[in-house]
């Protein structure tokens, strides 16, 4: 009964009969251990008590307890150890049994997921959600496991549960980074489709990527790391890999690896983690020709990195780093002289006539930085294509899927707060409003209708719908994206602080939007005058304009681009397509492109059945066995679900 809030699809206290039974039910199969606490909120005496649900949290948590139920809905809690339950056995004993005749566990949701696409017919998808490090992506890897092991196999099978599985640690190889919040974060949002024929089999999958965190390519902020493969690169690379790289066995070396001072980690073991890497890229169809290619890529990010810049006399900017240009040409396979002067210079049109404008020490800097951004995103794109090639559905003909075949994972992003927050965190933070609308729109709103259309008496459940914040962000013309937009196109001198000001004018009057100069004193005390805040439904954020407009326009120089374009190392080429330089529409921004790729998503979502997992943070210092209660999203876990 996925979507469904509540046994029997009914809200908690008006079933009190049927939930008595579901409890005999449940207990009965249960050992003693498992009796700690109640193992679904709604069996609690008390069950809209905030402290009682987090007690109950506690309790079970204590006993290594990490899953419980509110309703359908599995709430983890994050154990930071390795637990004993996910053995074959523990697979077998959720295959094909009711939801409730067996304890709480990751495996039940994604047994129950299967079931119904067998039995009604219809697709669908797992919803992962929680903050940074609550342990989404763990869910989901554990959720395509247990499809692995317990689905129907055949030799064709065995080929893509393989794929699949080998597809994660590429994935989080490319795209995954340690922050202060997690050792293995992922910075990008994934949504991924498994498909099944009419046996029940997994014959192959899908994947969609959103919002790569670029920018952390070339900085990362204190205590953090750049993208994984770059350490497992140089760390496990062979000798004779690294020499054709021009690579030195040394992270301390290149620029873009030591702005965080972090480069070694004691919980991740690079080498080894390599190993696997390059083991999973052969299983996923990467033949020695490609993996040389993307490894290219990978080390002339590196090299792009060290690029260096003097001024001449002019106050122009010249590169001192002759030997990072070398390397470069021939990783990139593109003429050196050309890309020496496209990194100093601007094509620039005047008078209809090409002039080639030099570029300062500053915009100099800008223009390799954003090369490299835009080749590392270019590059993991890619990657994602090449990866669902190999996991596309290789049948003889679609029609032997059937009608439903597909249980979507979601696996994204969870709510951001950090000390400072940035174009990344609006974008990030404004998916969560987005996936809480999805939540509102397809459980509480559609079962209060059904109630109501039903003459069933029920409890209201109150909740907070928060559709007034999605539009204050994606509003056209009036919301935060429109505004942002409006100023990165606009003529003119526009800058952050413009994009500001113009917000301030628009919005000013809406109950979730404060800058400095609309606050109160209060307000200003913890608000700096280049933040603008937002009140999502969980929790307050101040965001720093700085950058804003630049994340947002995400432009390369033309005149790289076409060094790009003409490159001889075929992933590059496929990355930049020359239609790019004749096209005169300006492309899309960062934030409508996230946007539109985020009203397609939920799209997707609302055609199929959903599932849910709330994944929580035991407590900030990523331990075992630590619980503390107070912890920002445990509150709002509590606010939003045990109502
Ligand atoms: N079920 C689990 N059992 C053991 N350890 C876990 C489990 N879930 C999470 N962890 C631990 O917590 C870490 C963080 O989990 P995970 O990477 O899944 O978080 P996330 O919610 O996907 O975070 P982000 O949004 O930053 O990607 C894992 O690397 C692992 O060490």
């Amino acid at each position: 009964m996925p979507g469904n809030w509540g046994h029997g699809g009914r809200v908690p206290g008006a079933m009190a009969p049927a939930i008595d039974g579901i409890r005999i039910t449940m207990e009965s199969a249960l050992t003693a251990r498992d009796r700690v606490g109640v193992q679904d909120f709604v069996l609690l005496e008390n069950y809209t008590s905030e402290a009682a649900f987090i007690e109950n949290l506690r309790k079970r948590f204590k006993e290594n307890l990490i899953y419980t139920y509110i309703g359908s809905v599995l709430v983890s809690v994050n154990p930071y150890k390795e637990l004993e339950i996910y053995s074959k056995q523990h697979m077998e004993r959720y295959r094909g049994v009711s939801f409730y005749e067996v304890s709480p566990h990751i495996y039940a949701i994604a047994d129950n997921s299967y079931r119904s696409l067998r039995t009604e017919r219809k697709d669908q998808c797992i919803l992962i959600s929680g903050e940074s490090g609550a342990g989404k992506t763990e869910a989901s890897k554990k959720i395509l496991q247990y499809y692995a092991v317990t689905c129907p196999a055949s030799e064709q099978v065995e080929t893509v549960k393989d794929r699949l599985l080998q597809s994660n640690p590429v994935l989080e190889a490319f795209g995954n980074a340690k922050t202060l919040r997690n050792d293995n974060s992922s910075r990008f949002g994934k949504y991924m489709d498994v498909q099944f024929d009419y046996k029940g089999a997994p014959v192959g999958g899908h994947i969609l990527n959103y919002l790569l965190e670029k920018s952390r390519v070339v900085h990362q902020n204190h205590g953090e790391r750049n993208f994984h493969i770059f350490y497992q690169l140089l760390e496990g690379g062979e000798e004779d890999l690294l020499r054709r790289l021009g690579l030195e066995r040394n992270a301390q070396n290149y620029q873009y690896l030591v702005k965080g001072q972090c480069a070694r980690v004691s919980s991740i073991n690079d080498k080894s983690e390599w190993k696997i890497v390059r083991k999973a890229l052969s299983v996923i169809n990467f033949n020695d020709d490609d993996v040389e290619e993307l490894l290219s890529i990978v080390a002339s990010v590196l090299h792009l990195g060290n690029v260096q810049f003097a001024k001449d006399e002019q106050g122009n900017a010249q590169v001192t780093t002759e030997n990072q240009i070398k390397y470069l040409a021939r990783l990139l396979s593109v003429d050196s002289t050309v890309l020496r002067e496209s990194l100093i210079h601007k094509k620039i049109i005047a008078k209809g006539e090409e002039l080639n404008s030099p570029l300062n020490q500053e915009q100099a800097a800008y223009a390799r930085d954003a090369l490299a951004k835009a080749i590392y995103g270019r590059t993991f794109s890619w990657l994602v294509r090449k990866i669902n090639k190999s996991l596309s559905y290789k049948g003889a003909d679609m029609h032997s899927l059937g009608n439903a075949s597909v249980i979507g994972l979601l696996d994204i992003y969870g709510f951001e707060v950090f000390q400072h927050n940035s174009f990344e965190q609006f974008c990030i933070n404004y998916c969560n409003e987005k996936l809480q609308q999805l939540f509102i729109e397809l459980t509480l709103k559609s079962e209060q209708e059904e109630y109501e259309s039903e003459g069933i008496a029920w409890e209201p459940v109150q909740y907070f719908n928060n559709k007034i914040i999605c539009d204050l962000v994606e509003e056209k013309y009036k919301g935060i994206i429109s505004i942002l937009d409006e100023e990165c196109l606009r003529p003119g001198e526009a800058t952050d602080w413009t994009f500001l000001e113009k917000l301030e004018d628009t919005v000013k009057n809406h109950p979730h939007f404060v800058t400095h100069k609309l606050g109160d004193q209060k307000t200003r005390k913890c608000l700096g005058r280049e933040e603008f805040r937002l009140l999502h439904y969980a929790g307050e954020v101040n965001y720093s304009v700085k950058g804003f407009l630049d994340k947002n326009n995400d432009l390369l120089f033309r005149n790289l681009k076409e060094v790009m374009c003409n490159s001889g190392n075929p992933i590059v080429h496929q990355c930049f397509d020359r239609s790019e330089l004749t096209d005169k529409k300006r492309p899309e921004t960062a934030a409508t492109q996230f946007k539109n790729s985020l009203a397609q998503l939920m799209e997707i979502l609302m055609s199929k059945e959903p599932s849910y997992v709330r994944c929580i943070k035991p407590n900030d210092a990523k331990q075992a066995g630590l619980y503390e209660s107070a912890t920002f999203l445990m509150k709002r876990v509590t606010i939003y679900l045990a109502k």
